[in-house]
């Protein structure tokens, strides 16, 4: 009897043990079948683990290749393509206004993924989900952002490109050991690294009224620590409790962005002060010139009747650094880079800088630089095949048709600019880097190539990005023949996507020899 029965309970638990597995394993069946015949998104082509799942979601961030990927599914099975089990990926013109532009029923941005990404905490431009607070504080830091605002600054730009083209390349000596130089007057220089400090100079000094002055050696950490913002910060949305981990990278990370915070403050602080340490010293005095931030503590929003609050000037100051630098600094490195080896390209931009403004001794303004239109193609076409942000940010549908097809409430959708970018229809012989296609743009050309995005949702920095383009470009060839160094291959130069795209080899070498003073 004992026998029969602990066979029985035996039995009995075996059974227990075979539901234990065969539940989840019907629950996993469930949802595959569910996800492939009847899901609201079901009757859209993918590759089938895109069907059932987030794996290619996953994969892209864990490759660096999220946009990439979803560019060659594009090809492989049209637009829109099933990316993942609740994703459409689009590559149509019709789909980007329906998408980003201009409307009350635009899809939303991310909310976890969204609201993960902030310094201290606050809510900041970039982050805001509802478009209503969205609207307030974009309208609060627009004057700071418009090309009028920005125009009264110039000079403080003008003055970090100045310090750029003559700490970094004017010397007379080559300093780059082992860089197989060895002119007397030629300089090899990194210019990915030494443009991510200018533009972390000059966006400090118009959002602190303080710059971090790395070029001049005085900050040696607001690199890395900007850096460990996109290191970090995002990874939350993921694993609630990531800051908490016993990990020394991860708790050096936020102690990094901490630092970003401490800065903030104290500038912040300084200058309400009125005593910001470079009055008087240096001849400049923060407080007689307009910048961003000065007009970010001034402004008003006339619908709302607010203002922006300190917590909410430190945030989005820190947001502009991240948004900001490595955007532009990504920008310059390519442009140099695709002309560096385009001696036809090379030579057509060097003499409409040269002809414009002959006599090198003089900053050209960015009023007059900004009219050279080949200057301008290029630019173009450097953010065409290399913008930083030609990524496909998702947006969340609120139940619409976008594209001529229904997405339900819920749904991710996005239009990857990777991909409209490299439409042969629209721009032919896509891969080839071709200035001179943009000297009859059209408007579709626009929509589709549109590296600062367009809508409510579009670069608020753009005017910035520009003027920090176009008189580093403007200053840099008007003083020094470019080349690029024998070490830089296509494949150091490969596109990495860490959410803002990057050379995989995180270098550019150039070797720059000063022409003869105009
Ligand atoms: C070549 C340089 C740049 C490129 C290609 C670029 C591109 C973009 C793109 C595509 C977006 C839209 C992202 C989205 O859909 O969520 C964006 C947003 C933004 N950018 Fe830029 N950007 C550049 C430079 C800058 C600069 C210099 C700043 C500020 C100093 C800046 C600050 C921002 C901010 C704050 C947003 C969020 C705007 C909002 O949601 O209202 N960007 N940028």
């Amino acid at each position: 009897m004992a026998a029969i029965n602990s066979i029985l309970h035996a039995g009995q638990t075996q059974s227990w043990y075979l539901l234990l597995l065969i539940l989840p394993l019907a629950y996993l069946a469930t949802v595959v079948i569910y996800r492939i015949y009847f899901h609201p998104l079901s009757r859209y082509p993918g590759p089938f683990l895109g069907k059932i799942s987030e794996f290619y979601s996953f994969l892209g961030v864990w490759r660096n290749d999220r946009t990439i990927s979803q560019y060659r599914m594009l090809q492989k099975y049209g637009s829109p393509v099933r990316f993942s089990s609740n994703e459409l990926v689009f590559s149509d013109v019709k789909s980007v206004s329906e998408i980003y532009g201009q409307s009350s029923l635009l899809p939303e941005k991310e909310r976890t993924v969204s609201e993960a990404l902030s310094a201290t905490g606050q809510p900041n431009v970039l982050n805001i989900v509802d478009r209503h607070q969205h609207g307030r504080v974009r309208r609060l830091l627009s004057h700071g952002f418009s090309l009028n605002g920005l125009l009264e600054s110039e000079s403080l730009v003008a003055a970090k490109v100045d310090q750029y083209v003559d700490l970094v390349f004017r010397q007379n000596e080559n300093t780059i050991e082992g860089s197989g130089s060895s002119r007397l007057n030629e300089k090899t220089v990194d210019i990915y690294r030494k443009s991510h400090e200018l533009y972390l100079d000059i966006i400090s000094q118009l959002g602190f009224a303080r710059s971090f002055d790395c070029l001049n050696g005085d900050n040696t950490t607001a690199l890395d620590d900007v850096d460990a913002f996109g290191l970090v910060v995002p990874a939350q949305a993921f694993f609630p409790g990531f800051r908490y981990l016993p990990i020394p990278a991860i708790r050096q990370g936020f102690e990094r962005v901490a630092r970003l915070e401490r800065f903030a403050r104290k500038c912040l602080n300084d200058y309400i002060q009125g005593s910001s340490g470079r009055a008087g010293g240096g001849g400049y005095d923060p407080r007689k010139h307009t910048s961003i931030l000065s007009s970010m503590l001034n402004a008003q929003d006339t619908e709302s009747g607010t203002n922006l609050s300190m917590e909410e000037i430190v945030e989005n100051t820190i947001i502009f650094l991240v948004a900001g630098s490595s955007t532009t600094a990504v920008t310059l490195t390519y442009l140099v880079w695709e002309c560096g080896r385009r001696p036809e390209v090379m030579k057509k931009l060097v003499e409409e800088i040269r002809s414009t403004f002959p006599s090198n001794g003089e900053m050209p303004s960015y009023r007059e630089a900004s009219k050279l239109e080949y200057l301008n193609h290029v630019i173009d076409e450097t953010l065409r095949v290399h913008g930083p942000l030609n990524t496909g940010v998702p947006r969340i549908s609120t139940g619409r048709n976008i594209g001529g097809h229904y997405l339900p409430a819920g749904a991710g959708v996005s239009n990857n600019p990777y991909a409209t970018a490299r439409d042969a229809a629209v721009f032919p012989e896509p891969e080839l880097f071709q200035p001179e296609r943009w000297e009859n743009a059209t408007a579709e050309m626009r929509l589709m190539s549109r590296p600062f995005s367009i809508g409510p949702r579009n670069c608020i920095g753009r005017h910035l990005a520009m003027m920090g383009l176009v008189l580093t470009v403007t200053r840099l060839f008007q003083q020094f023949d470019l080349h690029v160094h024998p070490s830089v291959t296509e494949e150091s130069m490969r596109l990495r996507d860490r959410g803002v795209y990057t050379p995989w080899g995180e270098s550019l070498l150039v070797v720059a020899t000063p022409v003869e003073k105009g």
